[in-house]
């Protein structure tokens, strides 16, 4: 003991940390360690490989999602096209029971943030990240170690503190009770430094333009004469690379290095003759063989990150980079049963090595090393905690219910969020738990039931159907179905099953569902009278776009602070589109920056419609989407536009009455219907 653990969690390597500046030094290093067979080749697909194999993927997830995956496309539309395969978190091992020894732990420290430490034992990982029922029953077996073992730091929440992991690993680093306060002084510094550095990007976003723009790729020329251009292969070389099986995997990672570089320093350092073009279109394809993704995705993908305030190729292969690894192992404590010092306390006596994740949570803890299955501990099945990535905390710490308050979690199997929510409200008022899903809402119930959760009524509705159902709640959260393209090193599926089409059907239903949202919260509410809106995804079609159309739909919200420490902005115009300036109050999330899940977290204010904002609802000229469907030679999706007022009358005069109901107010009567 005294010691810290032997194998942490390395945070992606970034290509150049905390400036994004060019490097490509770690392009693809993990890679290459791990493939000693030089003769290894990637596996180049195309397109039609890709949707194929999307299709028919039976391949077992290299490693799962926490009980809250984010799987989101069930009753999407179109769900047949849509559907995720979520995927398992922990296998199985056999418990050796209690080995560690607490005799210098000092257990006041722990809210402090003091690491706790157990016995370094090898840690099991796999699993089902959905089925709580399935974890509980695993069978224990030999001693694991998580996968992210290696890594190093924590969970943090700035970029700068992810960068300097080599600081974390020394072991004249290691935290002790005598070094916590100068740590704890370093990370404010690391903090304040990180603080400069976001404001810095922010001047510099104010300047730079988000669109991909030749420009930019320029900015980082130099007098370097030292540098050699780099030569693309030609089309004999290339054809002969195809006849061979593919280029092998240390050319393509070699290859992938001299394009960013190249890029970046474009008139240095290109070949004569050839066009930056050229060059992205080799480096694109050498990320979709190399990483696996079908093409779409990765040009998708790539472009976003290239459009980024840093607008650096190194930042984008960060991206695809950190989906290569997986994210740290997470539980939140359940404070409906327990308290998170006596949860890690019980943990430590069982052979589990963990701290707590950061300051900005109370209730989480970073799973380092476990000797025991930590989805069947005793704790587990007693409710203690829920196995949950550190991203599902934020969308819940940003709703910030009150207790006896009226909450909906209108998309919410498994409910890793709901049961966060019924333990801020301390069991008191109800949770309206939602899911479209019908069969999701088994695990739902069963955690709910683990949890002892007193205040959650489960419920299977399409989130579109409120407020019709019921309204008139203090707080809604939506967590939506999404593409999932933040979970990608949990779910690797989404590199090959996403198309463009799915992309527009998804955007679709995320704008119906956060109006419905929007709509059930009573804008009277005492306490409350806000929507959050969350995604497990980066693409801005997924999250500002969304926003953006639930802000010029109803004029009576406005966004407002999330209340989150950490988090980049979200954007205020991206290709073109120009978003409400109150879009940088919502917040992106990154597994390059932030070690966790890409996420998404906005924070709705509902106020009363008064006659102003029907004025200015009007007078945005976009009817509200109601439905879907496809037409058009070229196989575009067309939406389909309907609004009719006066029927929706009913359905109004109706909801109110149910409102003022539950309020405890007497509705007006009913009006008489004239017959026609
Ligand atoms: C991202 S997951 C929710 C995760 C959950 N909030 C948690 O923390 O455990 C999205 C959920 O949306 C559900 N869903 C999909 N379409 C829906 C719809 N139209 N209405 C309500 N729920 C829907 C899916 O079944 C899925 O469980």
């Amino acid at each position: 003991m005294g010691h810290r653990a032997k194998n942490k969690q390395p945070a992606p390597q970034p290509l150049e940390p905390k400036t994004y500046a060019t490097s490509s030094k770690k392009l693809g290093k993990r890679k290459a360690d791990v493939l000693d067979d030089k003769t290894a080749r990637p596996v180049k697909r195309s397109k039609d490989q890709a949707k194929a194999k999307s299709k028919g993927n039976k391949k077992k997830p290299v490693q799962s999602d926490n009980e809250d995956s984010a799987d989101g496309w069930e009753n999407v539309a179109d769900d047949a096209d849509l559907k995720v395969h979520t995927k398992s978190l922990f296998d199985n091992s056999d418990e050796e029971g209690f080995t560690g020894n607490l005799d210098d732990l000092d257990m006041d420290e722990f809210d402090d943030d003091e690491p706790l430490r157990g016995p370094a034992q090898e840690f099991d990982f796999g699993s089902d990240a959905e089925d709580e029922d399935e974890i509980a029953k695993a069978p224990v077996g030999k001693t694991k170690k998580s996968k992210q073992s290696e890594r190093p730091v924590k969970i943090i929440p700035t970029a700068s503190d992810n960068s300097d992991s080599s600081d974390e690993s020394d072991p004249e680093d290691r935290v002790t009770m005598a070094n916590m306060a100068a740590r704890s002084k370093a990370l404010d510094e690391k903090a304040a430094a990180e603080a400069a550095l976001d404001m810095e990007e922010m001047q510099q976003a104010a300047i730079v333009d988000d669109e991909v723009d030749e420009a930019d790729f320029d900015m980082d020329e130099d007098d370097d004469e030292t540098e050699e251009p780099f030569r693309l292969p030609t089309a004999e070389e290339k054809e002969a690379e195809s006849n061979a099986g593919g280029p092998d995997v240390h050319a393509v990672q070699r290859r992938m290095r001299e394009c960013v570089r190249v890029l970046e320093r474009f008139k240095k350092l290109a070949e004569k003759g050839r066009s930056r073009s050229e060059y992205i279109s080799q480096l694109l394809s050498d990320i979709s063989s190399y990483y696996g993704y079908n093409e779409f995705l990765a040009e998708k993908l790539f472009t976003f990150f290239l459009s980024q305030r840093y607008g650096q190729f190194s930042h984008a292969i960060e991206f695809f980079e950190a989906n290569e690894v997986p994210r740290p192992v997470t539980i939140r404590t359940n404070t409906l049963r327990t308290r998170r010092r006596d949860l890690a306390q019980s943990l430590i006596n069982r052979g589990v090595n963990l701290e707590p994740i950061g300051k900005w949570t109370n209730v989480g803890l970073q799973v380092f090393e476990s000797s025991v299955p930590i989805g069947a501990t005793p704790e587990y099945l007693a409710g203690h905690y829920m196995l949950q990535a550190a991203s599902s905390f934020l969308p819940v710490i940003a709703l910030s219910p009150q207790p006896n308050e009226r909450v909906l979690d209108m998309a919410s199997a498994p409910g890793g969020k709901t049961t966060h929510i019924a333990a801020l409200l301390q069991n008191t008022g109800v949770v309206f738990a939602n899911d479209a899903n019908k069969a999701r809402t088994k695990s739902l119930s069963a955690n709910v039931h683990r949890l002892g959760c007193k205040n959650v009524v489960v419920c299977s509705y399409d989130g579109r159907e409120f407020p019709k159902v019921m309204g008139g709640f203090d707080r809604v959260l939506l967590d939506a179905p999404c593409s999932g393209t933040g979970v990608i090193s949990k779910d690797s599926s989404v590199k090959v099953n996403k198309s463009d089409r799915d992309f527009t059907l998804l955007a679709h239903l995320q704008k119906q569902l956060i109006l419905c949202a929007i709509d059930s919260v009573s804008p009277d509410s005492k306490t409350g009278g806000y929507v959050v809106y969350s995604t497990c995804s980066v693409t801005v079609d997924e999250n500002e776009s969304v926003v953006d159309y639930a802000l010029r739909k109803r004029p009576n919200v406005k966004l407002v602070d999330t209340g989150l420490e950490f988090g980049k902005e979200g954007y205020t115009k991206y290709r073109g589109k120009v978003f409400s300036p109150s879009l940088a109050l919502t917040r992106r999330f990154y597994p390059h920056v932030h070690n966790m899940d890409g996420f998404y977290v906005a924070k709705f204010k509902v106020e009363k419609r008064g006659k102003a904002s029907s004025k200015a609802s009007q007078s945005t000229n976009e009817p509200e989407l109601i439905g879907i469907e496809e037409e058009g030679e070229e196989g575009k999706v067309e939406e389909k536009v309907v609004f009719n007022d006066a029927e929706d009358q009913p359905y109004i005069q109706e909801a109110k009455r149910r409102q003022m109901k539950a309020k405890g107010l007497r509705p007006p009567p009913r009006k008489a219907v004239k017959a026609d």
